[in-house]
Protein backbone atom coordinates (compact mmCIF):
# COMPACT_ATOMS: atom_id res chain seq x y z
CA UNK A 1 0.00 0.00 0.00
CA UNK A 2 1.28 3.54 -1.46
CA UNK A 3 0.85 5.37 2.23
CA UNK A 4 0.82 9.17 2.16
CA UNK A 5 5.10 10.02 2.70
CA UNK A 6 3.78 12.98 5.42
CA UNK A 7 2.03 10.29 7.06
CA UNK A 8 5.19 8.00 7.29
CA UNK A 9 7.60 10.09 8.41
CA UNK A 10 5.34 11.03 11.48
CA UNK A 11 4.45 7.63 12.69
CA UNK A 12 7.92 6.72 12.39
CA UNK A 13 8.66 9.60 14.48
CA UNK A 14 5.74 9.18 16.66
CA UNK A 15 5.64 5.13 17.07
CA UNK A 16 9.63 4.57 16.56
CA UNK A 17 10.28 0.68 16.68
CA UNK A 18 7.07 0.04 16.63
CA UNK A 19 6.49 1.98 13.23
CA UNK A 20 7.77 -0.87 11.33
CA UNK A 21 5.05 -3.44 12.46
CA UNK A 22 2.07 -0.62 12.03
CA UNK A 23 3.62 0.35 8.51
CA UNK A 24 3.22 -3.69 7.72
CA UNK A 25 -0.18 -3.65 9.02
CA UNK A 26 -1.30 -1.94 6.30
CA UNK A 27 -0.56 -5.00 3.51
CA UNK A 28 -2.74 -7.73 5.53
CA UNK A 29 -6.16 -7.54 4.76
CA UNK A 30 -8.64 -5.84 6.57
CA UNK A 31 -10.17 -7.48 9.72
CA UNK A 32 -13.86 -8.39 9.23
CA UNK A 33 -16.56 -8.51 11.68
CA UNK A 34 -20.18 -8.73 12.13
CA UNK A 35 -22.83 -8.48 15.18
CA UNK A 36 -26.04 -10.53 15.74
CA UNK A 37 -29.07 -8.70 16.44
CA UNK A 38 -30.14 -10.15 20.15
CA UNK A 39 -33.66 -8.81 19.53
CA UNK A 40 -34.41 -10.96 17.47
CA UNK A 41 -32.01 -13.14 15.77
CA UNK A 42 -31.72 -17.38 16.36
CA UNK A 43 -28.58 -18.45 16.71
CA UNK A 44 -28.94 -21.68 16.09
CA UNK A 45 -30.99 -20.50 12.88
CA UNK A 46 -28.25 -18.52 11.30
CA UNK A 47 -26.84 -18.85 8.27
CA UNK A 48 -23.25 -16.61 9.35
CA UNK A 49 -20.53 -18.68 10.18
CA UNK A 50 -20.63 -17.84 14.50
CA UNK A 51 -17.73 -19.80 15.38
CA UNK A 52 -15.26 -17.00 16.02
CA UNK A 53 -16.45 -14.95 18.68
CA UNK A 54 -14.86 -11.64 19.60
CA UNK A 55 -13.53 -12.35 23.17
CA UNK A 56 -14.63 -8.93 25.09
CA UNK A 57 -17.64 -8.36 23.25
CA UNK A 58 -21.35 -9.67 22.82
CA UNK A 59 -22.71 -10.68 20.00
CA UNK A 60 -19.63 -9.97 17.93
CA UNK A 61 -17.76 -12.29 15.96
CA UNK A 62 -15.01 -12.52 13.44
CA UNK A 63 -16.04 -12.74 9.52
CA UNK A 64 -18.24 -11.28 6.53
CA UNK A 65 -21.43 -11.70 6.35
CA UNK A 66 -23.37 -11.90 3.26
CA UNK A 67 -25.05 -8.46 2.57
CA UNK A 68 -27.82 -10.11 0.42
CA UNK A 69 -28.70 -12.84 2.12
CA UNK A 70 -31.44 -13.22 4.42
CA UNK A 71 -30.24 -12.67 8.03
CA UNK A 72 -29.52 -9.27 6.73
CA UNK A 73 -32.32 -7.71 4.82
CA UNK A 74 -34.02 -9.36 8.27
CA UNK A 75 -32.04 -7.34 10.37
CA UNK A 76 -30.41 -10.56 12.49
CA UNK A 77 -27.16 -9.11 11.91
CA UNK A 78 -24.96 -5.96 10.98
CA UNK A 79 -21.51 -5.96 9.54
CA UNK A 80 -18.86 -3.66 11.39
CA UNK A 81 -15.34 -3.40 12.04
CA UNK A 82 -13.81 -5.40 15.54
CA UNK A 83 -12.56 -2.10 16.35
CA UNK A 84 -15.54 0.32 16.20
CA UNK A 85 -17.20 -2.45 18.53
CA UNK A 86 -15.79 -1.49 21.39
CA UNK A 87 -17.53 1.77 21.33
CA UNK A 88 -20.39 1.25 22.57
CA UNK A 89 -19.35 -1.77 24.71
CA UNK A 90 -17.40 0.58 26.92
CA UNK A 91 -20.31 3.11 26.80
CA UNK A 92 -22.64 0.22 28.50
CA UNK A 93 -25.82 2.10 28.67
CA UNK A 94 -28.73 1.19 30.15
CA UNK A 95 -32.14 0.58 29.69
CA UNK A 96 -33.66 2.86 31.69
CA UNK A 97 -31.27 5.81 30.46
CA UNK A 98 -31.67 8.57 27.65
CA UNK A 99 -28.69 8.37 25.38
CA UNK A 100 -27.23 10.45 22.19
CA UNK A 101 -25.59 8.71 19.33
CA UNK A 102 -24.74 12.15 18.41
CA UNK A 103 -22.43 11.48 15.00
CA UNK A 104 -24.70 8.36 14.27
CA UNK A 105 -24.67 7.62 10.38
CA UNK A 106 -24.70 4.35 9.16
CA UNK A 107 -25.42 3.04 12.60
CA UNK A 108 -22.91 0.69 13.91
CA UNK A 109 -22.71 2.40 17.42
CA UNK A 110 -26.81 2.79 16.93
CA UNK A 111 -27.68 -0.47 16.54
CA UNK A 112 -25.22 -1.98 19.36
CA UNK A 113 -26.75 0.66 21.49
CA UNK A 114 -29.72 0.07 21.19
CA UNK A 115 -28.96 -3.57 21.44
CA UNK A 116 -27.59 -3.08 24.63
CA UNK A 117 -30.15 -1.29 26.23
CA UNK A 118 -32.77 -3.96 25.10
CA UNK A 119 -34.61 -1.72 23.08
CA UNK A 120 -35.75 0.16 26.27
CA UNK A 121 -35.27 4.05 27.84
CA UNK A 122 -34.62 6.56 25.12
CA UNK A 123 -31.95 6.55 22.12
CA UNK A 124 -31.45 9.60 20.02
CA UNK A 125 -29.42 9.02 16.77
CA UNK A 126 -28.65 12.26 14.96
CA UNK A 127 -26.57 12.50 12.08
CA UNK A 128 -25.99 16.27 10.21
CA UNK A 129 -25.79 14.33 6.82
CA UNK A 130 -29.13 14.34 5.00
CA UNK A 131 -28.25 11.30 2.55
CA UNK A 132 -26.70 9.73 5.41
CA UNK A 133 -29.32 10.39 7.72
CA UNK A 134 -31.37 8.34 5.94
CA UNK A 135 -29.03 5.36 5.48
CA UNK A 136 -28.84 5.58 9.52
CA UNK A 137 -32.44 5.61 10.04
CA UNK A 138 -33.18 2.54 7.08
CA UNK A 139 -30.87 0.70 9.43
CA UNK A 140 -32.51 1.59 12.59
CA UNK A 141 -35.87 0.30 10.74
CA UNK A 142 -33.81 -3.14 9.43
CA UNK A 143 -32.41 -3.48 13.28
CA UNK A 144 -36.23 -3.48 14.38
CA UNK A 145 -36.22 -0.81 16.96
CA UNK A 146 -38.83 0.87 18.70
CA UNK A 147 -37.35 3.59 21.16
CA UNK A 148 -34.98 5.34 19.23
CA UNK A 149 -35.04 8.89 17.74
CA UNK A 150 -33.42 9.47 14.58
CA UNK A 151 -32.63 13.26 13.86
CA UNK A 152 -30.87 14.85 11.00
CA UNK A 153 -29.47 18.15 12.93
CA UNK A 154 -26.40 19.80 13.76
CA UNK A 155 -24.95 19.31 17.20
CA UNK A 156 -25.62 23.15 18.22
CA UNK A 157 -29.00 22.80 17.01
CA UNK A 158 -29.69 19.53 19.22
CA UNK A 159 -28.04 21.32 22.18
CA UNK A 160 -30.62 24.20 22.16
CA UNK A 161 -33.27 21.57 22.65
CA UNK A 162 -31.89 18.88 24.90
CA UNK A 163 -29.76 21.09 27.57
CA UNK A 164 -28.01 18.54 30.22
CA UNK A 165 -30.64 16.06 28.77
CA UNK A 166 -28.96 13.13 28.41
CA UNK A 167 -26.79 10.43 30.70
CA UNK A 168 -25.16 9.34 28.00
CA UNK A 169 -23.30 10.99 25.52
CA UNK A 170 -21.21 9.08 22.36
CA UNK A 171 -19.33 11.46 20.21
CA UNK A 172 -18.03 9.17 17.35
CA UNK A 173 -16.25 11.81 15.59
CA UNK A 174 -15.45 12.27 12.04
CA UNK A 175 -11.99 12.06 11.92
CA UNK A 176 -9.02 12.15 9.37
CA UNK A 177 -9.97 8.40 9.14
CA UNK A 178 -6.47 6.64 9.12
CA UNK A 179 -8.09 3.43 10.55
CA UNK A 180 -9.84 3.29 6.91
CA UNK A 181 -7.03 3.17 4.55
CA UNK A 182 -6.46 -0.51 4.36
CA UNK A 183 -10.55 -1.15 3.98
CA UNK A 184 -10.73 1.89 1.98
CA UNK A 185 -7.72 3.03 0.02
CA UNK A 186 -9.63 6.41 -1.16
CA UNK A 187 -9.07 7.64 2.40
CA UNK A 188 -5.76 8.38 1.91
CA UNK A 189 -6.46 10.41 -1.04
CA UNK A 190 -8.11 12.69 0.94
CA UNK A 191 -5.20 12.89 3.87
CA UNK A 192 -3.02 15.90 4.96
CA UNK A 193 -1.37 17.30 7.90
CA UNK A 194 -3.58 20.44 7.20
CA UNK A 195 -6.57 17.47 7.15
CA UNK A 196 -5.58 16.87 10.62
CA UNK A 197 -6.03 19.76 11.83
CA UNK A 198 -8.84 20.88 10.40
CA UNK A 199 -10.70 17.29 11.78
CA UNK A 200 -9.38 18.18 15.40
CA UNK A 201 -10.90 21.93 15.63
CA UNK A 202 -13.99 20.45 13.94
CA UNK A 203 -14.09 18.01 16.78
CA UNK A 204 -13.84 20.27 18.91
CA UNK A 205 -16.90 22.22 17.93
CA UNK A 206 -18.80 19.09 17.84
CA UNK A 207 -17.28 18.18 21.42
CA UNK A 208 -18.43 21.66 22.69
CA UNK A 209 -22.12 21.10 21.92
CA UNK A 210 -22.04 17.55 23.29
CA UNK A 211 -20.49 18.99 26.46
CA UNK A 212 -23.75 21.00 26.87
CA UNK A 213 -25.97 17.99 26.97
CA UNK A 214 -24.62 15.55 28.94
CA UNK A 215 -26.47 15.63 32.88
CA UNK A 216 -24.03 16.89 35.63
CA UNK A 217 -22.09 13.07 36.38
CA UNK A 218 -23.35 11.81 33.05
CA UNK A 219 -20.67 10.30 31.05
CA UNK A 220 -19.49 10.83 27.10
CA UNK A 221 -17.71 8.39 25.43
CA UNK A 222 -15.27 9.95 22.19
CA UNK A 223 -13.77 7.98 19.86
CA UNK A 224 -12.76 8.27 16.56
CA UNK A 225 -10.87 5.30 13.74
CA UNK A 226 -7.60 7.49 13.82
CA UNK A 227 -4.46 7.49 15.06
CA UNK A 228 -3.75 11.19 15.05
CA UNK A 229 -2.80 12.44 18.23
CA UNK A 230 -3.94 15.88 17.57
CA UNK A 231 -7.69 14.02 17.32
CA UNK A 232 -7.16 11.75 19.90
CA UNK A 233 -5.39 12.68 23.23
CA UNK A 234 -4.53 16.05 22.23
CA UNK A 235 -8.53 16.74 22.09
CA UNK A 236 -9.14 14.80 25.19
CA UNK A 237 -6.85 17.03 26.87
CA UNK A 238 -8.23 20.13 25.54
CA UNK A 239 -11.54 18.82 26.98
CA UNK A 240 -10.08 18.53 30.19
CA UNK A 241 -8.34 21.76 30.70
CA UNK A 242 -11.53 23.09 29.28
CA UNK A 243 -14.55 21.55 31.66
CA UNK A 244 -12.08 19.56 34.36
CA UNK A 245 -13.83 16.73 33.50
CA UNK A 246 -12.85 13.37 34.79
CA UNK A 247 -11.10 10.66 32.36
CA UNK A 248 -12.51 7.40 33.47
CA UNK A 249 -10.85 3.78 33.73
CA UNK A 250 -11.18 1.77 30.16
CA UNK A 251 -10.62 -2.02 30.94
CA UNK A 252 -7.73 -3.05 28.35
CA UNK A 253 -8.40 -6.46 26.94
CA UNK A 254 -5.34 -8.47 24.76
CA UNK A 255 -4.14 -6.58 22.21
CA UNK A 256 -5.19 -2.99 23.36
CA UNK A 257 -2.70 -0.09 23.88
CA UNK A 258 -2.92 2.81 26.36
CA UNK A 259 -3.44 6.47 25.00
CA UNK A 260 -0.07 8.08 25.14
CA UNK A 261 0.45 11.05 27.72
CA UNK A 262 3.55 12.21 25.67
CA UNK A 263 1.34 12.91 22.64
CA UNK A 264 -1.00 14.49 24.62
CA UNK A 265 0.66 17.38 26.73
CA UNK A 266 1.68 14.70 29.26
CA UNK A 267 -1.25 14.34 30.67
CA UNK A 268 -1.02 11.26 32.89
CA UNK A 269 -4.48 10.57 32.63
CA UNK A 270 -4.38 9.77 29.00
CA UNK A 271 -3.43 6.19 30.58
CA UNK A 272 -6.54 5.09 31.22
CA UNK A 273 -7.94 5.67 27.64
CA UNK A 274 -7.91 2.88 24.56
CA UNK A 275 -5.86 2.51 21.62
CA UNK A 276 -6.54 -0.01 18.98
CA UNK A 277 -3.50 -0.69 16.36
CA UNK A 278 -3.74 -2.69 13.62
CA UNK A 279 -0.66 -4.68 14.46
CA UNK A 280 -1.36 -5.28 18.03
CA UNK A 281 -5.57 -5.70 17.96
CA UNK A 282 -7.44 -7.62 15.63
CA UNK A 283 -9.26 -4.92 13.47
CA UNK A 284 -9.00 -1.41 11.94
CA UNK A 285 -7.48 0.84 14.54
CA UNK A 286 -9.35 2.96 17.08
CA UNK A 287 -9.26 5.38 20.15
CA UNK A 288 -12.00 5.40 22.76
CA UNK A 289 -11.92 7.72 25.58
CA UNK A 290 -14.91 7.92 28.65
CA UNK A 291 -14.89 11.25 30.84
CA UNK A 292 -17.53 11.97 33.55
CA UNK A 293 -19.24 15.34 33.34
CA UNK A 294 -18.57 16.83 36.93
CA UNK A 295 -21.87 17.04 39.30
CA UNK A 296 -24.58 14.73 40.38
CA UNK A 297 -28.31 15.50 38.99
CA UNK A 298 -31.44 14.08 41.11
CA UNK A 299 -33.96 15.14 38.67
CA UNK A 300 -33.95 14.38 34.97
CA UNK A 301 -34.19 17.68 32.97
CA UNK A 302 -37.08 17.48 30.61
CA UNK A 303 -36.43 18.56 26.76
CA UNK A 304 -38.15 22.17 25.60
CA UNK A 305 -41.91 22.64 26.07
CA UNK A 306 -43.63 20.74 23.20
CA UNK A 307 -47.27 21.12 21.91
CA UNK A 308 -49.08 18.12 22.29
CA UNK A 309 -50.49 16.84 18.77
CA UNK A 310 -54.10 16.84 17.82
CA UNK A 311 -55.28 15.28 15.03
CA UNK A 312 -58.56 14.43 13.42
CA UNK A 313 -58.18 11.13 12.12
CA UNK A 314 -60.11 8.56 13.07
CA UNK A 315 -58.11 5.82 15.18
CA UNK A 316 -61.04 2.75 13.64
CA UNK A 317 -58.60 1.57 10.69
CA UNK A 318 -55.78 1.14 12.71
CA UNK A 319 -57.48 -0.63 15.33
CA UNK A 320 -59.68 -2.70 12.99
CA UNK A 321 -56.27 -4.18 11.12
CA UNK A 322 -54.56 -4.46 14.75
CA UNK A 323 -57.35 -6.76 15.41
CA UNK A 324 -57.27 -8.75 12.56
CA UNK A 325 -53.43 -8.92 11.55
CA UNK A 326 -51.77 -8.74 15.04
CA UNK A 327 -51.50 -10.29 18.42
CA UNK A 328 -50.59 -8.58 22.25
CA UNK A 329 -49.53 -5.63 21.19
CA UNK A 330 -49.67 -2.66 23.26
CA UNK A 331 -48.80 0.68 21.82
CA UNK A 332 -49.31 2.82 24.60
CA UNK A 333 -47.29 6.52 22.92
CA UNK A 334 -49.99 6.39 19.78
CA UNK A 335 -49.30 9.63 17.35
CA UNK A 336 -50.66 10.82 14.17
CA UNK A 337 -48.57 13.00 11.47
CA UNK A 338 -49.68 13.89 8.20
CA UNK A 339 -51.69 10.73 7.49
CA UNK A 340 -48.64 8.54 9.82
CA UNK A 341 -49.24 6.69 12.94
CA UNK A 342 -46.72 6.32 15.10
CA UNK A 343 -45.95 4.81 18.47
CA UNK A 344 -43.36 7.34 19.28
CA UNK A 345 -40.28 7.45 21.65
CA UNK A 346 -41.33 8.71 25.10
CA UNK A 347 -40.49 12.50 24.65
CA UNK A 348 -42.23 13.61 22.00
CA UNK A 349 -45.61 14.79 21.22
CA UNK A 350 -45.21 16.88 17.99
CA UNK A 351 -42.24 17.74 15.79
CA UNK A 352 -40.38 20.74 17.95
CA UNK A 353 -38.56 23.40 15.70
CA UNK A 354 -35.72 23.00 14.95
CA UNK A 355 -35.44 19.38 15.11
CA UNK A 356 -35.59 17.45 12.02
CA UNK A 357 -36.66 14.01 13.01
CA UNK A 358 -36.39 11.01 9.98
CA UNK A 359 -38.09 8.12 12.65
CA UNK A 360 -39.61 8.48 15.99
CA UNK A 361 -40.03 5.41 17.98
CA UNK A 362 -41.73 2.78 15.85
CA UNK A 363 -43.89 3.94 12.52
CA UNK A 364 -46.74 1.83 12.52
CA UNK A 365 -48.42 2.99 9.13
CA UNK A 366 -50.75 4.86 6.94
CA UNK A 367 -54.04 6.03 7.10
CA UNK A 368 -54.88 5.27 3.50
CA UNK A 369 -58.28 6.63 2.11
CA UNK A 370 -61.32 4.24 4.51
CA UNK A 371 -57.98 1.76 5.56
CA UNK A 372 -54.65 1.40 7.21
CA UNK A 373 -51.82 0.07 5.87
CA UNK A 374 -48.41 -1.19 7.66
CA UNK A 375 -45.72 0.18 7.52
CA UNK A 376 -41.95 -2.23 6.78
CA UNK A 377 -40.80 -0.93 10.14
CA UNK A 378 -43.79 -2.43 12.16
CA UNK A 379 -43.21 -5.94 10.17
CA UNK A 380 -39.51 -5.78 11.73
CA UNK A 381 -40.12 -4.26 15.14
CA UNK A 382 -42.61 -7.17 16.13
CA UNK A 383 -41.99 -11.09 17.49
CA UNK A 384 -42.94 -14.24 15.47
CA UNK A 385 -46.01 -14.61 17.91
CA UNK A 386 -47.55 -11.16 17.94
CA UNK A 387 -48.53 -11.57 14.12
CA UNK A 388 -51.97 -13.43 13.02
CA UNK A 389 -51.14 -14.95 10.10
CA UNK A 390 -47.50 -15.74 8.24
CA UNK A 391 -46.90 -16.66 5.05
CA UNK A 392 -43.64 -18.73 4.91
CA UNK A 393 -41.92 -18.49 1.57
CA UNK A 394 -39.55 -21.64 -0.14
CA UNK A 395 -36.51 -20.47 -1.66
CA UNK A 396 -37.75 -19.96 -5.15
CA UNK A 397 -40.61 -17.87 -3.76
CA UNK A 398 -38.63 -15.50 -1.61
CA UNK A 399 -36.39 -14.61 -4.66
CA UNK A 400 -38.79 -13.87 -6.71
CA UNK A 401 -40.52 -11.92 -4.19
CA UNK A 402 -37.43 -10.01 -2.77
CA UNK A 403 -37.68 -8.87 -6.68
CA UNK A 404 -41.05 -7.20 -5.95
CA UNK A 405 -43.11 -10.24 -8.01
CA UNK A 406 -46.38 -10.95 -7.09
CA UNK A 407 -46.49 -14.39 -5.75
CA UNK A 408 -49.47 -17.11 -6.12
CA UNK A 409 -50.02 -19.13 -2.78
CA UNK A 410 -52.52 -21.78 -2.63
CA UNK A 411 -52.38 -23.32 0.78
CA UNK A 412 -53.48 -20.02 2.32
CA UNK A 413 -56.62 -19.36 -0.55
CA UNK A 414 -59.68 -18.82 1.81
CA UNK A 415 -57.98 -16.04 4.01
CA UNK A 416 -57.66 -12.41 2.68
CA UNK A 417 -56.05 -9.74 4.33
CA UNK A 418 -52.62 -8.77 6.04
CA UNK A 419 -49.72 -11.56 6.31
CA UNK A 420 -46.25 -11.15 7.78
CA UNK A 421 -43.99 -13.07 4.94
CA UNK A 422 -40.82 -14.83 6.17
CA UNK A 423 -38.28 -16.67 4.83
CA UNK A 424 -36.64 -19.39 7.31
CA UNK A 425 -38.26 -18.24 10.24
CA UNK A 426 -37.16 -14.62 9.63
CA UNK A 427 -39.88 -12.54 9.19
CA UNK A 428 -38.90 -9.45 6.53
CA UNK A 429 -41.85 -8.04 4.99
CA UNK A 430 -45.74 -7.64 4.72
CA UNK A 431 -47.76 -8.65 2.02
CA UNK A 432 -51.60 -8.66 1.15
CA UNK A 433 -53.52 -12.20 0.08
CA UNK A 434 -56.31 -11.26 -2.05
CA UNK A 435 -57.98 -15.00 -3.78
CA UNK A 436 -54.82 -16.85 -3.98
CA UNK A 437 -52.57 -13.51 -4.73
CA UNK A 438 -49.77 -12.62 -2.07
CA UNK A 439 -49.39 -9.05 -3.02
CA UNK A 440 -45.91 -7.38 -2.31
CA UNK A 441 -44.95 -4.89 -0.02
CA UNK A 442 -41.53 -5.32 0.44
CA UNK A 443 -40.50 -1.65 0.10
CA UNK A 444 -39.34 -0.72 -3.30
CA UNK A 445 -36.07 0.85 -2.10
CA UNK A 446 -34.74 -2.47 -0.84
CA UNK A 447 -35.54 -5.10 -3.97
CA UNK A 448 -32.63 -6.82 -5.41
C1 LIG B 1 -17.24 8.20 12.04
S1 LIG B 1 -18.72 8.63 11.31
C2 LIG B 1 -19.90 7.91 12.37
C3 LIG B 1 -20.03 6.42 12.29
C4 LIG B 1 -21.17 5.88 13.12
N1 LIG B 1 -21.06 6.30 14.51
C5 LIG B 1 -21.28 4.38 13.06
O1 LIG B 1 -20.85 3.70 13.99
O2 LIG B 1 -21.84 3.86 12.09
C6 LIG B 1 -18.88 10.33 11.69
C7 LIG B 1 -20.18 10.97 11.25
O3 LIG B 1 -20.14 12.35 11.66
C8 LIG B 1 -20.82 13.12 10.69
N2 LIG B 1 -20.40 14.55 10.76
C9 LIG B 1 -19.68 15.24 9.87
N3 LIG B 1 -19.53 16.52 10.25
C10 LIG B 1 -20.18 16.65 11.42
C11 LIG B 1 -20.41 17.74 12.29
N4 LIG B 1 -19.91 18.95 12.06
N5 LIG B 1 -21.16 17.52 13.39
C12 LIG B 1 -21.66 16.30 13.64
N6 LIG B 1 -21.46 15.23 12.84
C13 LIG B 1 -20.73 15.40 11.74
C14 LIG B 1 -20.48 12.46 9.37
O4 LIG B 1 -21.46 12.75 8.40
C15 LIG B 1 -20.41 10.98 9.75
O5 LIG B 1 -21.61 10.31 9.45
Amino acid sequence: MNLPAAFITKYQKLLADQAAAFFASFNQPPTAGFRINPLKAHLDLLNEDCTHPISNLNYAYYGKIDGNGVDNLAGWVYSQDPSAMNVAQYAAPQADERVLDLCAAPGGKTTQLAALMGDQGLLVANEINHSRARVLSSNVERWGLTHTIVTNNAPAELAKIFPEFFDCIVVDAPCSGEGLFRKDPEAMTYWSVDYVQKCAQRQREILSEAVKMLRPGGRLIYSTCTFAPEEDEQNIDWLQQQYGWEILPLKHFPGMDTGCPQWGNNNAALKLTVRLFPHHYQGEGHFICALKKPGVSDQLASAAKLPVSSSSIDLKFWQEFATQSLKDVNFSNLLIQQKNLYNAAKIFNQQPRPLKILRNGLRLGEFKKQRFEPNHALVLALQPQQFRHVVALTSDQFQHFIHGETLTITNKAAFKGWVAVSFEERIFSWGKLVNNQLKNFYPKGLRQ
